[in-house]
């Protein structure tokens, strides 16, 4: 079992890791972080500005950096942006420093959840069907290479899934007690 007092969402748009990502930390009782709203807070400005204004390259920069952040802390629920698997370095971080579960979604069940969503800047173009596939087939291996857990969100509502992920993990994942268990990377209790 992957140690580490973290637990992360990782999955394409859509997938539920903000919503679902709620839901667990409340049932795990863990701080919630969501990697795209603390980039917004430090940048003072939206994703889709941030693209617009410092291109993808820029929001991957403020990604890593914010990651990296947050994962040198622990009892963290951190629900990340659907790209935060592309860099290397990102993935080795996310592994670990967390137990990963990749939510899986298809893609139809993505257009149909991001049907009426505008803040999504890789999602502004005309033809979202064809993007979410290409996105899918470049990052497919890249969430398994960081996944200790895959888990289909397929036909549940967020609730649903939350619930019944909590119960996958509840045998499988448990925080490390601070009173028991040594910070398992820096030598000290956590
Ligand atoms: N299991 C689900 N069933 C139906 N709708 C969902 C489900 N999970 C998420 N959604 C909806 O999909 C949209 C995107 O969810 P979100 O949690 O933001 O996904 P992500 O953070 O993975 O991009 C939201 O409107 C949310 O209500
Ligand atoms: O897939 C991606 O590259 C992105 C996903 C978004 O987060 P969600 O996965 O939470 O929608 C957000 O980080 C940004 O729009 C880029
Ligand atoms: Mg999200």
């Amino acid at each position: 079992m992957n140690p580490a007092s973290n637990l992360i969402l990782v999955g394409p748009m859509g997938a539920g890791k903000t919503c679902i990502g709620k839901r667990l930390a409340e049932h795990f009782g863990l701080r919630l972080a969501d990697a795209d709203r603390e980039i917004e807070q430090r940048a003072g400005s939206s994703v889709a500005a941030i693209f617009e204004h410092e291109g993808e390259a820029g929001f991957r920069a403020r990604e890593s950096a914010v990651l990296a952040e947050l994962l040198a802390g622990d009892g963290l629920l951190l629900a990340t942006g659907g790209g935060a698997v592309l860099a290397a370095d990102n993935r080795r971080l996310l592994r670990e420093r967390g137990f990963v579960v990749q939510l899986l979604v298809t893609v139809e069940q993505q257009l149909e959840r991001l049907a009426q969503d505008r803040s999504r800047p890789l999602l502004a173009g005309s033809d979202r069907e064809q993007v979410l596939r290409t996105l899918a087939a470049q990052r497919a291996p890249l969430y398994a290479e960081v996944a200790d857990l895959r888990f289909d969100t397929g036909a549940l509502s967020s609730a649903e899934a939350a619930t019944r992920l909590a119960e996958q993990l509840d045998p499988l994942w448990r925080r490390p007690q601070a009173s028991s268990a040594p910070h398992p990377y820096s030598g000290v209790n956590a």
